[in-house]
């Protein structure tokens, strides 16, 4: 999978081609941990479309290869329509069983130990899928994975906040209620567009769900600018930014993420196919990076943006100018960010650092 740059620079020299290559194979054995990517937008292109074939009334491709052409966006606006157009396919406990599953699967096979997926429960018990039924799913498919993969998933519940004070009653009562919250749950979030839908409304929810145990990750700054990360750090007690892009706008807001440790999830694939960044060589990691802030890389949607985590390694590599050991720094910022015990910390750690002694022995 390329990178969706317009990058005009001069054709590089042999040694450097082989130099891509050989960083390409390295990422793609690198273990890693992923922390911001979505249950639903992780729907491989064969899913979808099988999906799709199931329900005559949509209208999702149900051709793989047509999915290519439909999950190219004009907007932000555009990127939600088509993914809700994909929601509206997950219709029982069984297709969010497969569905999660086979997106375990996928991330195995980029040697994701752990991945913190994004689920939006709300969006699914509205369109009719009995709440117990859709937490059991998805703790089947976790349970399975993990005998199976040997990959780690834990949950963060979102809300989409287009659907307002409704949706966030109801997906903080799902995340705090004892007798339906699923036991893989970590972690709290908000998503959707940011255009028109302020973070102030959305505190109390999210000091329900801190109360609760969880851990406030919403996204910000994706389509608006560096107040709407100010105001997920100080209304909603944010510990990771989804996103953040705008912040690079701010540098008394750089400094304050690098002095207090706050990660940002950048998906920089994610952020040219929405539209929210023109080109990758524009995209604000380099200044994430300088200004001393914790980034890790991350895929967000990867079959609606045509990538997957390993690209986005590739991909942040290039941008940042990284040989093997920046990438396994990079791929250790994730774990360091994530909300995994101290020992699976250790062990994933212990595993990259392996890996990469072992790539890089004469
Ligand atoms: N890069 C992203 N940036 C932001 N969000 C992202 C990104 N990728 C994926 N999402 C997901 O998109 C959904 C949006 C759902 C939404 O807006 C909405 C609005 C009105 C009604 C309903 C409904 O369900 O009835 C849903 C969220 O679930 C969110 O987790
Ligand atoms: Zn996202």
């Amino acid at each position: 999978m390329s990178d969706q740059s317009s990058d005009h620079s001069a054709a590089p020299t042999a040694g450097q081609a082989r130099q891509a290559r050989d960083l390409h194979a390295f990422i793609a054995g690198l273990p890693k941990a992923e922390l911001h990517v979505h249950h639903v937008g992780s729907a491989s292109p064969r899913i979808v479309s099988e999906l799709a074939a199931r329900h005559s009334d949509s209208k999702v491709p149900t051709d793989p290869e047509a999915l290519v052409d439909y999950f190219s966006f004009t907007d932000f606006a555009h990127f939600i329509d088509v993914y809700l157009s994909v929601v509206d396919l997950i219709r029982t406990p069984e297709d969010v069983r497969l569905l999660t599953y086979e997106v375990a699967r996928d991330m195995a096979r980029q040697q994701v130990r752990y991945a913190e997926l994004t689920i939006t429960p709300f969006s699914s018990t509205r369109r009719g899928i009995d709440e117990r039924a859709f937490m059991d799913a998805i703790e089947d498919a976790r349970k399975a994975a993990e005998a199976e993969f040997g990959t780690v998933l834990r949950w963060c519940f979102d809300i989409p906040g287009e659907a307002g004070l409704e949706a966030a009653e109801e997906t903080v009562r799902l995340a705090t209620d004892d007798r339906v919250r699923p036991e893989g749950l970590v972690s709290f979030g908000l998503g959707g567009p940011e255009v028109g839908v302020p973070r102030p409304q959305f505190r109390p929810y999210f000091d329900r769900a801190i109360a609760a145990g969880l851990r406030s990750v919403p996204h910000a700054g994706e389509t608006t600018g560096p107040e709407t990360v100010w105001d997920a750090l100080n209304e909603l007690r944010a510990e990771r930014i989804g996103h953040g892009t705008s912040s690079a706008q701010d540098p008394k807001l750089l400094a304050h993420l690098a002095e207090h440790g706050i990660a940002l999830e950048v998906c920089p694939t994610s952020n040219i196919a929405t539209r929210a960044v023109r080109t990758l060589d524009e995209h604000p990691i380099k200044e994430f990076v300088r200004a001393g802030v914790l980034v890790t890389i991350n895929s967000d949607d990867p079959p609606m943006f045509g990538t997957d985590l390993n690209n986005e390694y590739a991909v942040a590599a290039r941008l940042l100018d990284l040989d093997e050991r920046g990438v396994a720094d990079l791929a250790k910022n994730a774990v360091r960010a994530s909300f995994l015990d101290t020992a699976g910390k250790a062990r994933i750690n212990d595993e990259i650092d392996t890996y990469t002694s072992a790539w890089l022995a004469p």
